[in-house]
């Protein structure tokens, strides 16, 4: 197996959700092996910063020498640089091995407590010279470019003030007040990266899975405007879909771009496991099956991505035929039935004796709401509901031995 290699400069976070924890589950999730240079330690959770530790910049340098004898990665990003002495170290062996280096000038958490001193902002100016892109938040913009972020064209001019002074591409982000929209320039160009209005309050890493994301896709060989787009992409999902753990900002979750992907395939291959039940014995399917029989089955995953038949299956005699493929997110009439009921599972069948048995012995409930049934009607229509293939399976094989 092949993987091209990344590297983060960052603090450890005893909360797993920022820092190089989520560098590392970022570089994972993208296919990309992550290789670390501890700057330092961090007592920390969703709500506060405790403690921070910092690794002596000698043990800073000896890092950097084991990983570039040996993985040589050619791209690096930083994340909290907790003193101007570690941030000169950093700069030494990022020039001395000619690292590409994605800057996050990290300088407070999102619990608002500070993760750098302040004699940092200097050195952290001259080590942005030393960098590909630097990708400053919106508050530490304005630490920058020496003047406050308050709507959408001053964002565009610290930008440009960051871009001229530092002379270095730059993404400055704007933030949940600003709709997630960025700014950034790159080689000059100006570029609007449009965000989404996402009303949380677990943003906690987002940060840290922008900037990894970015090196993450420039190592997989992305040119720098591309990987800066899809970075875009990829923290907006994490941002999306973040945890609602802990007491203050819940983490973001840098597995969910992945886990969207995973559990399409997943999507498809329980619709493949329900069509060989079918198949291998048709009077499972065939009970709840009238004259003109008809079926077709919804599955939908956390995301609310949803996999149907393009065809469905059809009953002729007393066989089955699946008119094939599995497609994802086609629009038909069960998978519209199938986000507006909010069920994991449909199977769309016909009112037969069977099924009027298995209800009138209470083997199943049959309701319009879905509330609690098994079985949905819905504008003329009939819908098997269940949590997991299994769950239908099982719900048909009980009604078949009635
Ligand atoms: C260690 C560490 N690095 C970066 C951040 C910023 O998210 C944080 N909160 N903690």
């Amino acid at each position: 197996m092949i993987r091209p290699v990344a590297m983060t400069i960052a603090g450890s976070d005893s909360g797993g959700g920022a820092g190089l924890q989520a560098d590392l589950k970022t570089f994972t999730s993208l296919g990309v092996f992550g290789t670390v240079i501890v700057t330092g330690l961090t007592a920390q959770n969703t709500y506060s910063v405790t403690k921070v530790l910092e690794v002596p910049p000698e043990f800073i340098e000896a890092q950097f020498d084991a990983v570039m004898a040996d993985l040589k990665p050619k791209y690096a990003k930083t994340g909290m640089l907790s003193s101007s002495k570690i941030i000169d170290a950093v700069r030494k062996k990022v020039v001395e091995y000619n690292i590409s280096l994605v800057l996050d000038p990290v300088m407070v958490a999102k619990s608002g407590a500070p993760l750098v001193t302040e004699d940092t902002v200097n050195a952290l100016k001259e080590l942005i010279k030393n960098s590909l892109i630097i990708t400053p938040n919106k508050y530490e913009a304005e630490k920058l470019a020496e003047m406050k972020i308050i709507d959408i064209t001053s964002l565009k001019e610290a930008t440009r003030k960051i871009y001229d002074s530092f002379k270095v591409n730059v993404v400055v982000k704007g933030g949940s007040s600003l709709n997630g929209l960025d700014y950034a320039i790159i080689d000059g160009k100006e570029i609007e990266l449009k965000g989404e209005p996402i009303n949380t309050k677990n943003t906690h890493g987002s940060g840290d899975v922008f900037s990894a994301s970015l090196t993450a896709y420039l190592a997989k060989g992305e040119k720098l405007e591309n990987a800066l787009l899809k970075a875009k992409e990829y923290v907006t999902l994490a941002i999306k879909y973040s945890l609602d753990l802990g007491k203050g900002h819940g983490p973001v979750d840098p597995f969910v771009p992945a886990d969207i992907i995973i559990q399409r395939e997943n999507a498809r291959q329980e619709i493949e496991k329900l069509l060989w039940e079918f198949e291998r014995d048709p009077s499972l399917l065939l009970q709840v099956l009238d004259e003109n029989g008809k079926a077709n089955v919804a599955y939908m995953t956390d995301y609310g991505d949803v996999a149907t038949l393009a065809g469905g299956v059809i009953k002729y005699l007393d066989k089955i035929k699946i008119d094939g493929p599995i497609l994802l997110n086609i629009k038909n009439e069960i998978s519209e039935k199938a986000k507006q009921f909010n069920k994991k599972v449909l199977l769309s069948i016909s009112i037969t004796k069977k099924l009027l048995e298995a209800s009138e012995k209470g083997l199943i409930k049959i309701s319009e709401s879905g509330i609690n049934s098994d079985v949905i009607i819905s504008e003329g229509k009939v819908y098997l509901v269940g949590d997991s293939i299994s769950d239908i399976i099982n719900k048909l094989r009980r009604m078949r031995e009635l």
